[in-house]
């Protein structure tokens, strides 16, 4: 269960009372998501989350908060940080930057499918033109900088195959993108999983876990929606039928440049090596550790994903 930092009920009470949320009735951690300590709350005012950052300094909170506050502004089902008695959003508890927000209604996917990549890929196109005005343009923490820092320190601990595929793709990125000074940027969800979608029945009605918001491209942040939502995790093939729906969806609300669909390819491809970076480097960093182990997500669903589409990426606009 991915609890890392525990609080007890004298904790939690300490907490709350800084709140205007009532009495605490109940907290119980929860199980889904890798990166942060969340739980569900109780109290005698409704039902929140609390989430105490595990991997980010308090001073690199903020960007986050105000980039679900922009979003929040503009009609979007986010999750803003409540204010506490203090007039302060983002609190520290065992050493951890803290906020709480609302419970959304709703429940996650165990699957996505046409109706919901269609959904999805109308939102996200709203998402990307909303955060084109937030003014703070944060590079990404997962970005080309710590891609490369990585791959370079885990591309020894894998086998040469693997390797040469981690090293051969970035530096295909690497050349792409030089020549590529204006495609068009935004600010992006990052991470923009299934699992961090909320639906009410079949409508899409929250979009959560912001936390590796960053200013980046476009095309970029629909790779990585697309990856996980319309692949086949045990061949990492695309499901044509998911795919057509959400781009056709996204391009019904935003119009891409002639940059961004040569773009495409690319995109697909390195977004589905980010993931499969980001795992290695947990899975590796956990492996000492069984119980954290267990909480990892599987490196190989992204590496399969990035095979597939180095065999074939997709054109975007075939799908019209
Ligand atoms: N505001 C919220 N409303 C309802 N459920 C939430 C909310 N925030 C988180 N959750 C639940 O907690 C799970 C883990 O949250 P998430 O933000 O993805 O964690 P992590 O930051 O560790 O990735 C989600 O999959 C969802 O079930
Ligand atoms: N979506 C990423 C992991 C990020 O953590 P999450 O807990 O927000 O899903 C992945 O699947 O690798």
């Amino acid at each position: 269960m991915a609890v890392y930092t525990s609080l007890s009920d004298s904790d939690m009470r300490a907490l709350v009372a800084d709140y205007y949320l009532g009495e605490l009735v109940a907290f119980q951690g929860i199980s889904g998501g890798v990166e942060n300590t969340n739980y569900f709350l109780t109290t005698t005012t409704g039902k929140y989350v609390v989430t105490l950052f595990e991997e980010f300094q308090p001073d690199e909170v903020p960007y986050f908060l105000d980039v679900v506050a922009h979003l929040k502004h503009k009609g979007f089902n986010v999750p803003a940080a409540l204010i506490d008695i203090h007039g302060e959003r983002l609190r520290i508890v065992k050493g951890r930057p803290t906020i709480i927000v609302d419970c959304f209604p709703g429940s996650g996917l165990d699957s996505t499918n046409v109706e919901t990549c269609r959904q999805m890929g109308a939102v996200l196109a709203k998402l990307h033109t909303a955060g084109e005005d937030f003014a703070t343009h944060r590079e990404s923490h997962r970005g080309m900088a710590w891609w490369h820092k990585t791959s370079d320190a885990i591309a020894s601990q894998l086998e040469p195959a693997q390797a040469r595929l981690l090293l051969s793709q970035i530096a295909e990125f690497d050349a792409f993108i030089a020549e590529q000074p204006d495609l068009p940027k935004t600010t992006i969800h990052g991470d923009l999983f299934y699992n961090n979608t909320l639906f009410e029945g079949n409508q899409l009605s929250a979009i959560i876990d912001f936390y590796n918001a960053c200013h980046s491209w476009v095309m970029y942040d629909l790779a990585i929606v697309v990856n996980d939502w319309c692949s086949d995790m045990t061949t990492g093939e695309l499901d044509k039928a998911k795919y057509k729906a959400l781009i056709k969806a996204y391009l019904h609300e935003r119009e891409v440049s002639v940059e961004e669909v040569l773009a495409w390819p690319y995109m697909l491809k390195i977004a589905a090596l980010r993931f499969w970076l980001s795992r290695l480097e947990a899975w590796h960093g956990a492996k000492h550790d069984p119980e954290r182990l267990a909480q990892q997500h599987d490196p190989r669903e992204f590496q399969r994903i990035l095979e597939a589409r180095v065999r074939y990426a997709p054109a975007l606009v075939e799908t019209i």
